[in-house]
């Protein structure tokens, strides 16, 4: 079994001590990291500095009956990550904050801090600094990543005119897949047999879509490669449909995509009829997928095109003709922003524990 120290034997400043012990500063930019008020960053004139933060709270983005804390220290990281790709940077520095609730231990820190150092020395990113703080409700984690542009090659959600081509890449879908199979297995663990393990063969790549997401910096750098710049851009958290009517509103555009280029992988087709549930309607609203989506000018049909892992999905419009997915049998359909949202109404977490009081 594991040992449990208690984070208190330690203190905060122990439990800072031991979670960054080893840290190396890999960037230029980062001038010095953790050890006083502030760290202290330095960025050539010739970049613009990104900033993005990201906040994670147990039993509203997370459940650790079945989220590992390791995967999940990694996945917080690979979030941030992912959108600083998404304006077209690469992602530099975090900062780490955690709220700990006396559950945690100083091993289950050390799990999560590994996490996150492993998405650090994979993506090349240097931990500067953060907060630690005890919590009554559990675990609370927020990170802010720093990343750095270069000038006039950041891409931003209002560029997308009409005639341009909608792209992303990987395939849609999987993550969310993975969460309904990690969900159906809590309830049927929970009513049957503890020592019961689930069988996931032939799933694992749902679950891994949904535990270790990986950010799309490969595509950055090809898009680089190519001398593509997208004229929008943004990465697939909440879902596509939801993603595209961003981009479409903040750039004063309509669109038009085909159901039947939405790229999906073949077990979250067999996952999404195995849970009766309409497959495409998962690829669009499911979320998690930490894919890119952007546009590009009609000019670069031909590289887009033969980019491997990118698919071209539909086009931009004029705004009068709204935003809409043309299904396999040429209906035509208004996108709708069903996915994910926990500040709506029925997911609400405070209504939610109001009501079970
Ligand atoms: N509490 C807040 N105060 C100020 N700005 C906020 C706050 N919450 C979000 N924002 C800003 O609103 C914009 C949209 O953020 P939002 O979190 O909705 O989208 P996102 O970053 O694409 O999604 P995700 O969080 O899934 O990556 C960002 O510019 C963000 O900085
Ligand atoms: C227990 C549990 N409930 C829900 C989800 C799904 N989920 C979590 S974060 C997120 C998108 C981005 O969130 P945000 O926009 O708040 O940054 C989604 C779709 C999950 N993985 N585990
Ligand atoms: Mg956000």
């Amino acid at each position: 079994m594991i040992s449990r120290t208690e984070i208190a034997t330690l203190g905060e400043f122990g439990l800072i001590r031991r979670l960054t012990e080893g840290m190396k500063l890999k960037n230029k930019s980062s001038q010095y990291g953790i050890g006083d008020d502030a760290a202290v960053l330095s960025y050539p004139a010739n970049k613009e500095v990104l900033v993005t933060t990201d906040l994670l709270l147990e039993g509203v983005h997370f459940d650790l009956i079945y989220v590992p804390l390791k995967h999940l220290g990694y996945k917080s990281a690979i979030v941030n990550f992912s959108d600083i790709y998404a304006m077209n940077g690469i992602p530099q520095q975090i900062t780490v904050s955690l709220g700990l609730s006396k559950r945690f231990s100083i091993e289950d820190m050390e799990e999560l801090y590994a996490g996150i150092r492993l998405a650090c020395e994979e993506y090349n990113v240097d931990i500067v600094g953060g907060d630690t703080s005890s919590s009554y409700t559990g675990l609370t984690i927020s990170i802010t990543c720093i990343g750095e542009g270069e000038k006039g090659k950041v891409v931003y959600r209002n560029g997308a005119r009409e005639t341009d081509l909608i792209c992303v890449t990987g395939d849609l879908g999987a993550a969310y897949m993975g969460l309904q199979l990690l969900e159906r297995e809590k309830s049927v663990l929970r009513r049957v047999d503890k020592e019961l393990q689930p069988d996931f063969a032939g799933k694992e790549y749902l679950l891994e879509r949904q535990l270790k997401p990986e950010a799309r910096r490969d595509i950055i750098e090809k898009l680089a490669e190519e001398g593509i710049k997208p004229t929008a851009m943004m990465d697939v958290s909440d879902g596509l449909s939801s993603e595209l009517l961003h981009i479409c509103t903040q750039s004063n555009v309509g669109c038009r995509i085909y159901e039947e280029h939405i790229p999906i992988d073949y077990q979250t087709a067999v996952m999404a009829e195995e849970f009766n549930m309409n497959l495409t309607t998962c690829a669009l609203n499911g979320g998690e997928d930490y894919e890119l989506l952007f546009t590009v000018p009609i000019a670069d049909h031909e590289k887009v095109s033969e980019m491997e892992g990118v698919k071209l999905i539909g086009h931009i419009t004029k705004p009068d003709l709204g935003c809409a997915l043309i299904t396999r049998d040429g209906q035509e359909f208004e996108l709708k922003a069903q996915g994910w949202n926990p500040l709506k109404e029925e997911s609400h977490a405070t209504e939610k524990s109001e009501e079970s009081k």
